[in-house]
């Protein structure tokens, strides 16, 4: 699909100057609001077993919060060939944002040779992502429990195969889009971390957000649109159908997925 018209195409401000970003890092405000949700037996028993602490690789504070100071290598999280015998140097998708989990589990389960980490901040996804892992029985998935923009800012430049993103919040009102993930200066804290050559994947059922998404990946400097600029990419066979996806179609939604690589 090409993007012909833009519809409320809002202000976004494309400035990438490093000193404007170094400065802004710590206040960006945050692209999630924690929500209180009930936890279900299975994701309580992942979250509090030590069990599932070969899935979940980091501990939380009395208010659910990850601590993720001490994470500053994905790779190194599958260093143990006898639990995670991909190894290290296996390539890496990383997954921001993967609600409860389904999706990254059946995409774990599709690539046993590619490692998976997913990051998340709500605790009933995180308990019940890992407690599927487990059922599963799948050793190249990790889950991190907190906020991705944070953690990838003490991750090592050129860390990540793939990155994707499916279906984030789309922050409706004009008085939150600064809340989106997909901005000028997030963008930076990702392409950072991504390898030359690495993918950006994302998809929304929100059209306004569509179309700011490609505004913004378009114009960013570093990145190329797969599908050629101003094109949205076909859904791809190998996403399956998320539970947000699934929502938002059900309620007569389009989907648009976006594709971009690392010069
Ligand atoms: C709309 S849901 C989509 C979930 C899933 N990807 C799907 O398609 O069903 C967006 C998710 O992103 C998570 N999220 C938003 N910002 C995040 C961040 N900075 N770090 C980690 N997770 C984040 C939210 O907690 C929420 O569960």
């Amino acid at each position: 699909m090409s993007a012909e018209t833009t519809p409320n195409t809002p202000n976004i401000d494309n400035s990438q100057t490093s000193e404007a970003n170094d400065a802004a890092y710590p206040r960006l405000i945050k692209t999630f609001m924690k929500r209180r949700t009930h936890l279900n037996k299975n994701a309580e028993q992942a979250l509090t077993d030590p069990v599932y602490a070969k899935y979940i690789v980091n501990t939380m504070d009395d208010r659910g919060q990850g601590l993720i100071e001490d994470i500053t290598d994905l790779r190194a999280l599958f260093a143990d060939t006898q639990q995670t015998p991909n190894g290290p140097d296996a390539p890496l998708t990383f997954e921001i944002g993967f609600g409860m989990g389904g999706s990254l589990i059946e995409m774990a389960k599709a690539d046993p040779t590619r490692n998976f980490v997913g990051i998340e901040v709500h605790e009933p996804g995180i308990g019940k992502c890992a407690f599927t892992a487990d059922e599963e029985g799948l050793s190249n998935l990790k889950i991190i429990n907190g906020d991705a923009i944070a953690l990838m800012q003490q991750l090592p430049e050129n860390h990540i195969d793939r990155i994707q993103l499916y279906f984030p919040d789309p922050w409706q009102k004009k008085r939150h889009y600064k809340r989106r993930f997909v901005s000028p200066k997030r963008m930076q804290i990702v392409t950072r971390v991504l390898k030359t050559g690495g993918w950006f994947h994302t998809a929304t059922d929100w059209e306004h957000y569509a179309f700011w998404m490609l505004e913004v990946l378009d114009n960013f400097e570093g990145l190329t649109n797969t599908a050629g600029e101003g094109n949205f990419t076909p859904r791809p066979d190998f996403r399956p159908l998320t539970k947000f996806e699934k929502r938002g179609i059900d309620r007569g939604h389009g989907v648009w997925d976006l594709i971009y690589t690392k010069d």
